[in-house]
């Protein structure tokens, strides 16, 4: 078993508030992990199902759903000012939760996530919801339509509980990218969440809600899980359909899911998955009952995973990651070991490729993806008397520094002369990558390696330093190049923060095999001993 125990020492809430930022004293960039014996016996419990324990509890009249909605919104309404994790909070959750209560006093069927509360980022269009991607260029506007994942756990019962700040059209690594505000990482609000879906990530580990959306075109699920310590999930590129997803990179974008269990990432994978008509690219195959996979950890025996063939990638392990980020990650291929699985080394030869070639073709799409917005077919407008001036001033004052510098880099990887130079070469690496993951995943049933070289940072560290920024998706990107699906669950913890800060174990899978990654990834979780992957904002914020 991982040895990293983690220890949290009660505090009040407004102490915690308000030592955070003044008396936590700067790191060495090196962490290194928290090797603690004193266990105590609450930071032994492995994360359950909140989905689940919601079913049951309304089911069993334990609890009404509006109770429920107003715990939720009362640990929102204290801890938002200090997290900004939403750009909007919706007003009508409680007259959702209170018609949920009168169809089960009626008895009625309710659907399996009746009573959920989930943050959607906001680049998931949300019908009479400001919808923004983070950009002034979207400032109030309010979609007429869900986005299909959207109507789908609407459909199930899911109650959007607001939508969450994110880099501006997911164009960068901590949401300081965003239009609007920043959001605080909950294990020390001085460092920031991760990003673009920062938002999603923040709220989720903070139990401002129960589960969220976010989107993943080149890791903006899976970095953030990792700096917040909950669970990550990327589909299969298809899996999931992107109607009403606001486009960045439309060969890369898949909206993903986070959870504080594997289960819940994967039942609300369940419930937005399979085709649809609106989105072309939204794959036809059926979509197999992840719900299933979430086994109790009393029906397996002492090698649950006996026989999986798990490789962990060479290159994700070289210079460049933190030396507290490899120990976790090793402490973990430890764990799998003790589960059964057969560990091996593979290498990846193209992987650090991945980092240039997703960034031209990132760049590249976005840059013909957000000529849209222009003030006259999308966004809002600026005042001019031509019409170029118009298209102009409303791209000039619409657009943040971030999303310029990419359309000017898209837009030059793409011109005449360097064409060949650089957007198609990225794009026969593309297929390098692609080639290497199939032979690698022909030999091993699931592909590991860390979420991101480091834990998370501080707010303003690599704001002024782009490359350093882009240089950290060294982990993710490969995997939205191939179209995998990949899963990202915390594993340990290194030194920083006041409370220590989790970091997150990576497994990819091949192209619609995301039952095999949850299965893995419940096991690992409901066995690791030891971490408790709950900021301890959290536990004051209850105490109160
Ligand atoms: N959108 C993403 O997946 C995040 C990535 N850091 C980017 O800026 O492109």
């Amino acid at each position: 078993m991982v040895s990293t125990l983690h220890h949290h020492p009660p505090r009040s809430l407004s102490r915690f508030f308000s030592s955070s930022s003044t008396t936590i004293k700067s790191r060495s960039f090196h962490s290194k992990p928290i090797l603690c014996s004193d266990q105590s016996p609450s930071s032994t419990s492995s994360p359950q199902s909140q989905i689940l324990s919601i079913r049951h509890s309304l089911l069993s009249r334990h609890v009404t759903a509006t109770q429920l909605a107003e715990s939720y919104l009362t640990r929102l309404k204290l801890t938002e000012p200090h997290l900004k994790s939403f750009l909007h909070v919706s007003e009508h959750v409680l007259k959702q939760a209170e018609s949920l209560d009168h169809r089960i006093d009626r008895n009625e069927n309710i659907g399996l996530l009746a009573g959920v509360l989930v943050g959607v980022k906001d680049n998931i269009c949300t019908m009479d919801m400001p919808s923004t991607a983070g950009s002034r260029v979207l400032e109030n506007y309010r979609p007429p339509f869900d986005a299909t994942a959207v109507k789908r756990f609407k459909e199930l019962g899911g109650i959007v509980v607001g939508k969450t700040n994110m880099d501006e059209f997911g164009m960068g690594s901590t949401t300081e990218a965003s239009a609007f505000q920043v959001t605080a990482n909950p294990w020390d609000l001085s460092r920031v969440p991760g990003g673009s879906s920062g938002g999603s990530a923040a709220a989720v580990s903070a139990r401002q809600c129960v589960v969220s959306l976010g989107s993943d075109t080149g890791g903006s699920v899976r970095q953030p899980a990792s700096f917040c310590g909950v669970v990550g999930l990327k589909p299969t590129y298809g899996r999931v359909s992107r109607y009403g997803l606001m486009a960045y990179a439309s060969s890369l974008d898949v909206i993903g899911c986070f959870g504080s269990s594997v289960a819940d990432a994967g039942i609300l994978l369940s419930a937005i998955s399979g085709h649809d008509r609106l989105d072309a690219t939204s794959s036809k195959r059926e979509v197999p009952d992840f719900t299933s996979q979430f086994i109790s950890t009393e029906l397996l025996g002492s090698k649950p995973l006996k026989g999986l063939r798990v490789g962990l990638i060479r290159e994700t392990l070289d210079n460049g990651v933190d030396n507290g980020i490899k120990s976790a990650v090793l402490g973990a291929v430890s764990h799998l070991e003790e589960l059964g699985c057969t560990l091996s080394e593979v290498s990846l030869p193209s992987f650090p490729l991945g980092l240039p070639a997703y960034y031209i073709l990132a760049s590249s799409e976005s840059s013909s993806n957000l000529s849209r917005y222009d003030g006259v077919r999308y966004g809002n407008q600026a005042t001019a008397d031509e019409l170029n001036a118009l298209y102009g001033d409303s791209r000039a004052k619409g657009f943040g520094p971030e999303v310029k510098m990419r359309i000017l880099m898209g837009t030059y990887g793409l011109s005449a002369g360097y064409y060949d130079a650089y957007y198609k070469r990225a794009q026969q690496v593309r297929t390098l990558i692609q080639k290497n993951f199939k032979t690698a995943l022909d030999e091993n049933d699931i592909l590991i390696s860390p979420a991101a070289p480091s834990a998370a940072y501080k707010i303003g560290e690599k704001k002024n330093d782009p490359l350093a920024m882009y240089a950290g998706d060294i982990m993710t990107v490969n995997v939205n190049l191939a179209g995998l699906p990949a899963l990202v669950l915390p594993c340990g913890f290194v030194e920083g923060g006041a409370a220590g800060l989790p970091v997150g174990l990576q497994m990819i899978g091949a192209a619609f095999d995301e039952e095999k990654l949850l299965k893995v990834g419940h096991i690992f979780e409901q066995t690791l001993q030891g971490c408790r992957f709950i900021p301890p904002l959290i536990a004051d914020c209850d105490a109160q």
